[in-house]
């Protein structure tokens, strides 16, 4: 079994409907151990939409890098994400932000996630659940300094955690 690290972000539609519903069906090959608070944020790379609800959540997989990618795709196919313009509205997003011992870089398939270390969405939650040290090479508070963490709002734990 490997940890692995993932991003989750919605904007359309019942968005923290969108995250449980995605979290349910990553469980069924990703051993989920935590899971961050919901973040309310506003959008990154694309400011014209909706804010989003991102969290972080970890997990165990026996799944290849390539074989997690190819399932998280699958769940996005599943909940009827129609691709926009780059870095436009989604249902659910899922990014694999790290995975244990892998540093990759292939046409498919980037590890650690290419853009981990510029944004705030993604920093703040896995802030929560993982060490300072978890991205091989940097600290999360000090790529915290640089970003900043504006328009990053807690709104509270995930309601389907009770
Ligand atoms: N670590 C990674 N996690 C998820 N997708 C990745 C990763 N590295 C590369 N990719 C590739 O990125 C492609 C584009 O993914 P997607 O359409 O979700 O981009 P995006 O979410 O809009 O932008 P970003 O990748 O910056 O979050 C995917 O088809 C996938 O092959
Ligand atoms: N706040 C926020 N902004 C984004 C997000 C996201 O999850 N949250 N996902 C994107 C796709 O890469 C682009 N912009």
């Amino acid at each position: 079994m490997s940890k692995v690290y993932l991003s989750l972000g919605t904007n359309m539609g019942d968005r923290l409907e969108n995250l449980r519903a995605a979290l349910e069906l990553l469980d069924e090959n990703l051993h989920i151990g935590k899971v961050s608070s919901v973040y309310e944020t506003e959008p990154w790379g694309f400011e014209d939409q909706d804010r989003f609800l991102n969290i972080a959540a970890s997990g165990d997989t026996d799944l290849s890098p390539e074989e997690l990618l190819s399932f998280t795709q699958g769940i996005e196919a599943s909940m009827k994400r129609v691709k926009t313009v780059r870095y436009g509205p989604r249902v659910i997003d899922v990014d694999i932000l790290l995975y244990e011992g892998v540093k990759m870089d292939t046409e498919r398939l980037t590890i650690p996630h290419p853009r981990i270390r510029e944004r705030a969405f993604v920093l703040v939650p896995l802030m929560e659940i993982a060490e300072d040290d978890v991205i091989p090479g940097e600290s999360i508070s000090a790529l915290l300094k640089e970003t900043g963490s504006e328009g990053v709002v807690c709104i509270g734990e995930a309601p389907w955690k009770g």
